[in-house]
Order: structure tokens, then sequence, then C-alpha cells
């Protein structure tokens, strides 16, 4: 695939972590998913059952995919490029601790990134991109470099 062929794509939150309520996770995931529709002609749906392109879940050590969780630290979280059936699909390990601020790891940080693959795009070698391989704390205002806006902006254009 590569990239979506369609520009309405649905998510679901399948299971939520215990670290924050559930309706912060919603609402970190849906922001997560406007940086990218800003930045894009791509529009998120999200619903509550059955099928969705993009399925969200916590999980920890192996969880139904070819690539186990590893505890603390290390993976906090990984996700399929486009597709059907697990395309799309992204998951974070729950062995993290997942908070909106600046202590563990930010939720909204790590699925901006992780989305950034779910959309298609790979890691960039340039620190200033969202898309750099390691987590940093960031300007919650001001997620995507130039770099981040024209990938995807020529991926989706
Ligand atoms: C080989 C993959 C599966 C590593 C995985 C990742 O890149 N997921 O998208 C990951 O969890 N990377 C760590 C770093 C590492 O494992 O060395 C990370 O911090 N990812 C989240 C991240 C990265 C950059 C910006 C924001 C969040
Ligand atoms: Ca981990
Ligand atoms: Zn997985
Ligand atoms: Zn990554």
């Amino acid at each position: 695939g590569s990239k979506w062929t369609k520009s309405t794509i649905s998510y679901r939150v399948v299971r939520y972590t215990p670290d924050l309520p559930s309706d912060t996770v919603d609402s970190e995931i849906a922001a997560a998913l406007n940086v990218w529709s800003k930045a894009s002609p791509l529009k998120f749906v999200k619903s509550s059952s059955g099928q969705a392109d993009i399925l969200v879940d916590f999980a920890t050590r192996s969880h139904g995919d070819s690539y186990p969780f590893d505890g603390p630290r290390g993976t906090l979280a990984h996700a399929f490029g486009p597709g059907e059936g697990i395309g799309g699909d992204t998951h974070f390990d729950d062995a993290e601790s997942w908070t909106t601020g600046s202590d563990g790891f930010n939720l909204f940080l790590v699925a901006a990134h992780e989305f950034g693959h779910a959309l298609g795009l790979k890691h960039s070698r340039n620190q200033a991109s969202l898309m750099y391989p390691t987590y940093k704390q960031r300007d919650r205002d001001n997620v995507l470099s130039r770099e981040d806006t024209s990938k995807i902006g020529a991926l989706y254009s």
C-alpha cells in the first residue's frame, strides 16, 4: 500500500491504558490525528465498535502480532503502514507510563509520531522532525517540522 487511497479514514480505540481516563485518551488520540489532518486532505472519524481502518490498542509483551513489546522503555509503540487488515493499526506499549504532561511518555507526542507511520511516513534523519526515531519533548502546538509537512503533503497531494 504505502498510502491510503481514500480521504476519510476511520479509527477505533480497542483497549485503553489504565494510566489515564479514557476520555483523556480519546482527546489525545484525536489531537494527534488532527496534527496530520491539518497538514493533508485526510479526515479521521472515530467509530466505537466493529471494524475501522486504524485500530488503536494498548498492550504489553506478546499481543497478537509478530512484534512483542519489551517492558518499560525501549520500544514505546509501533504502527503498521497503510493497508487492509492490520494496515494502519497502532499499538502502544502499556508497560510505559502514559501521560498528558512531561513525565513518563506524552501520549499525544508518541501518537502523533505513530500516526505518521500509519499514514505511510518512515523515520527521518532530521532531529527537528517528529518522525526522527527517538522521543523528545516538543511544543504541542508545533510538532511537525517543515520536512514532516512536505512529506505528508507530497504523499497525499
Ligand atoms: C523500531 C520501532 C518499532 C521503534 C519504535 C518506533 O519508532 N515506533 O514508531 C519506538 O518505540 N521507538 C522509540 C525509540 C526507540 O525505540 O529507540 C520511540 O521513542 N518512539 C516514539 C517516538 C519517537 C519520536 C518522536 C516521538 C515518539
Ligand atoms: Ca517498552
Ligand atoms: Zn503490535
Ligand atoms: Zn517510529
